[in-house]
């Protein structure tokens, strides 16, 4: 017997970091959704008690630390499950990017082996465990459309924003999330409209969604990646009606609501960024078949 989960990345619509907490976290408030870029997870029973790992992509560990196996071990522990797991992911976002690949396979994880192991448990008890495996889990659990804050953990669902065209463009040069939150000088930050853009989101207000794109660690990840700031300078020429890099960085995305100009972006970024992608916007739980 074996399931199939899709784990989607995320896009952060507005990161805002709060303060520093006496924990190594900071406090953030951040709204987030999916797009249709996903790695598939699938999951065998395994008669041996092991958590097998597979992944054909060079960066990503085939064991214990890789967010998937972290996610299986927690579930298997704490709910004292004999059976063993083989995983194989099948990775199609880039890797260290800013798009939440390792923690949607952390929460595609809990969600399969919930119904692979028929534990029954709910989204709330998943999110709660995903917490421990990262900050951005438990909002992948969900797979949608939410406020994020505490440290990412806390979650309110939010409706799908308008349906749009998503440009993402991945630099090069992978980003620490670590690095980019302890580089951070919290001293005059211009702060999101995180407010405005849950109303827009609410009230369908595709324009209102754009103006209020904003993301605070642009503030340390552009100036040490002069890329992300000329991929968003092209990304406007060419015609997206709002860019912003999502959480850490270093990719970036644009939103439009034309096929052809999302088209006309990729085709103008293609010449001097190697990973470029046209995907629609999700912002609610997609089923598999
Ligand atoms: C920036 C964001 C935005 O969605 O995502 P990514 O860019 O990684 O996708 C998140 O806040 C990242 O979430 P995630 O990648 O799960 O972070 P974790 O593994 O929990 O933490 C990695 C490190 O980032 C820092 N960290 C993380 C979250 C937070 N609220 N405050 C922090 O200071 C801590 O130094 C922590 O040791
Ligand atoms: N299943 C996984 N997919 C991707 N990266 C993983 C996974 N498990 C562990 N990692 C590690 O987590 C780090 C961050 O990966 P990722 O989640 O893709 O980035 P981000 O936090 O920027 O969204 C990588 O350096 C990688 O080695």
């Amino acid at each position: 017997m074996y399931i199939l989960e899709k784990a989607p990345a995320k896009i952060n619509l507005t990161l805002d970091v709060l303060y520093k907490r006496p924990d190594q976290y900071h406090e953030i408030a951040m709204v987030m959704t999916t797009v249709d870029l996903a790695d598939r997870l699938e999951f065998f029973l395994l008669d041996k008690d092991k958590i097998e790992i597979s992944s054909e992509n060079r960066f990503v560990p085939n064991d214990e630390r890789n967010l998937a196996y972290r996610a299986a071990k927690i579930l298997k522990e704490r709910y004292q499950i004999k059976q063993g797991v083989r995983i194989t992911i099948d990775k199609q976002i880039p890797v260290a990017a800013g798009l939440a690949g390792g923690s949607s396979d952390a929460a595609a994880t809990l969600r399969g082996l919930n119904r692979l192991w028929n534990l029954q448990l709910s989204m709330e008890t998943l999110a709660e465990l995903g917490s421990e495996v990262g900050s951005d889990v438990s909002f992948c659990v969900y797979d949608s459309t939410a406020l994020a804050e505490g440290r990412g953990e806390v979650i309110t669902e939010l409706p799908a924003p308008p349906q749009c065209w998503v440009v993402l463009a991945k630099p090069v040069q992978g980003v620490s999330t670590q690095s980019v939150y302890q580089s951070l000088n919290l001293d005059n930050l211009e702060h999101p409209d995180t407010e405005g853009m849950i109303k827009a989101i609410k009230t369908g207000d595709y324009d209102g969604v754009c103006n209020r794109l904003k993301n605070v660690l642009e503030t340390v990840t552009l100036p040490k990646n002069p890329e992300v700031e000329q991929i968003k300078q092209q990304m406007i020429r060419s015609g997206a009606d709002a860019v912003l890099m999502s959480g850490s960085g270093p990719t970036v995305f644009g939103l439009v609501q034309q096929e052809s100009r999302a088209d006309r972006i990729y085709n103008s970024l293609r010449g001097f960024c190697e990973e470029v992608y046209v995907v629609r916007l999700l912002g609610t739980h997609q089923t598999l078949d």
